[in-house]
């Protein structure tokens, strides 16, 4: 996964959203600070009135993650200026990538962190399982984007900080928003 991760952002890298030089594109991914996460959502016993939240609506924090989900299905997508959830449908033997929030933040907003969220199965005895792993910049390389001023530089420390402050003192990520610089 992670040789993906990198193979995946180095594509990226030379596009014009990104334009990152030798350096940035080393410490802007490191292979060996991934994380990888295994999931299993039960589905509800009892028949569903409302869509059971296996995960709640969510950014990743990564720079990109990498799911590999079964075929029972449930997660959803927010397209963007949206309010409507739209199904990801599983693809046998295919990976899916979802851009993070460093991502946004690195390309000044051009690629826009996926809004997504993943709904229990609902017929009792269904489970679904899935594999997923998120790609981080170095902890202390400082994103920034050359031109685009959206957000000040911020490090992949500073960032999983505040989300963890504000996690504890209101319940919610707030993300990207705190390190904005004209809200
Ligand atoms: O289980 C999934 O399909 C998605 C998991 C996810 O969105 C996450 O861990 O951030
Ligand atoms: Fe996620």
């Amino acid at each position: 996964m992670a040789r993906i991760a990198r193979k995946l952002f180095d594509a990226l890298a030379v596009s014009k959203e990104l334009c990152l030089d030798a350096e940035q594109r080393a410490s802007y991914l490191e292979e060996r600070g991934g994380t990888f996460r295994a999931y299993r959502y039960p589905a509800r016993d009892t028949a569903a009135v409302v869509q059971y939240m296996g995960m709640e609506p969510h950014t990743d924090s990564s720079v990109l993650s990498i799911l590999n989900q079964d075929l029972v299905g449930g997660l959803q997508v927010l397209r963007d200026g949206s309010t409507g959830w739209r199904r990801v449908r599983p693809v046998e033997g295919t990976l899916l990538v979802n851009l993070g929030d460093m991502m946004q933040a690195m390309s000044g907003d051009a690629y826009r962190s996926a809004v997504h969220r993943v709904v229990a199965p609902s017929s009792p005895g269904t489970e679904r399982m899935s594999l997923c792993y998120f790609a981080f910049p170095e902890e202390d390389a400082v994103i920034v984007h050359p031109s685009a001023g959206c957000y000040r530089g911020f490090s992949c420390r500073e960032f999983r900080e505040q989300v963890q402050a504000d996690i504890k003192a209101t319940g919610a990520k707030v993300g990207l928003a705190r390190f904005r610089l004209h809200p």
